[in-house]
């Protein structure tokens, strides 16, 4: 029997598989036995999974596989051999490409939950965080920092401070993603047909995590390659089944993340600086040598750190440039305010 994670792969409904009303809304009542799941893409096949099972189709004659992400739901043609549509997704993580182009790179739709993942060591970096927790907000995920390698050392805790003290709207948890009970505090993101990404950089323990919570040992390996080093790496995203009743995505290591059209993200990340702004006595105050500024007495008064100020200052520039060329990329449908709100009840809700 064909598997995913644990779970064998028959009798899943639309509902197990992270359907919702939002794709609903976009579909006849015959497009519901032709609705799929893409899993996995390859260079010239989409992999789905649908309520009869896996499958592998192809891209529509008009439109290339990576126009396509792992997580989009697509509606099949009737004889299941092809993608017919894609169905607008309610979260879109995507990124600027690597180059001077203006494409984005699609990295995963309909992803419930970011996870952004680092360790308490010298992974753990600001800068990357606020730009990761940029990357959530403007698509619309809920963000989560999930901190591994706690076990390696003597004060997590301060980690998770440090993060949490980044934006109102980020929960962070300090774990040992080796170990498997304190894997699983990841559940609550994961369940009923929740989905979840991993990102972060390579070996901050996204697999180990992955593979706690999907259980999905011989999948994992089979999408693995050795680096130069000798390491595992992934190397492809997929979607999998968790333990949990939801889907886990897991990445490969990210490098570099560059945004595009990033500035709703960036804003709500750094929404004490914004809040200051609005103080200051010019309206276009650019915070450097201006009177009466108020970002500049916060700094001052010792509220705001001018690290924090120059990280601000050098997202808004990068996602100015990146978004100048891009201004007519389409903008995902996407309920910001819904998105924060949430953010902040599920934060409120979970916390013990
Ligand atoms: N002690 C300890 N080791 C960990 C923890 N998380 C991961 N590791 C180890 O760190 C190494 C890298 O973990 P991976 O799960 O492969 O990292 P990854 O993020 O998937 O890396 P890429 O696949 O390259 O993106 C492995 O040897 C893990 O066993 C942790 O919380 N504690
Ligand atoms: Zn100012």
């Amino acid at each position: 029997m064909t598997r995913i994670g644990n779970t064998p792969l028959t009798n899943f409904t639309l509902t197990d598989l992270g359907w919702s009303p939002h794709f609903a809304a976009q579909c006849d009542d015959d497009d519901l036995c032709h609705a799929a799941r893409v899993t996995s893409i390859a260079r010239d096949r989409v992999f789905v999974l649908t309520t009869d099972g896996p499958l592998t189709v192809l891209a529509p004659s008009d439109a290339q596989t990576s126009h396509f992400a792992v997580g989009d739901w697509v509606i099949l043609t009737t004889d299941h051999v092809s993608i017919e549509r894609r169905l607008t997704p309610h979260t879109n993580l995507e990124r600027r490409a690597a180059g001077t182009g203006v494409e984005t790179q699609l990295i995963a739709a309909n992803v419930d939950t970011l996870a952004i993942v680092s360790s308490c060591n010298a992974d753990f970096n600001e800068a990357r965080l606020e730009r990761y927790l940029a990357l959530a907000l403007t698509s619309g995920c809920l963000p989560l920092v999930v901190l591994t390698k706690s076990d390696l050392c003597d004060d997590p805790r301060d980690y998770v401070r440090r993060a949490e003290r980044l934006s109102p709207l980020v929960t962070a948890l300090a774990l040992n993603a080796t170990a498997a009970d304190e894997a699983e505090l990841l559940a609550p993101w994961c369940k009923d047909g929740q989905t979840i990404a991993l990102l972060g950089s390579s070996g901050v323990g996204k697999s180990t995590l992955s593979n706690a919570l999907t259980a999905s040992q011989i999948e994992t390996q089979a999408i693995r390659e050795d680096d130069a080093k000798g390491r595992h790496t992934t190397t492809v995203r997929e979607l999998f089944r968790t333990r949990f009743g939801g889907w886990l995505i897991d990445t490969p290591g990210m490098r570099a993340l560059r945004l595009a059209d990033a500035s709703e993200g960036i804003e709500a990340v750094f929404g004490d600086i914004e809040d200051l702004a609005r103080n200051c006595r010019f309206s276009n105050c650019a915070h450097e040598t201006e009177p009466d500024c108020a970002v500049l007495n916060a700094v001052e008064r010792g509220e705001l750190t001018p690290d924090r100020l120059d990280r601000w200052r050098k997202l808004l520039r990068e996602d100015a440039h990146n978004s100048a060329t891009l201004h007519e990329a389409h903008r995902n449908d996407r309920n910001f305010g819904k998105m924060v709100r949430s953010a902040m009840k599920d934060k409120h809700g979970r916390r013990r």
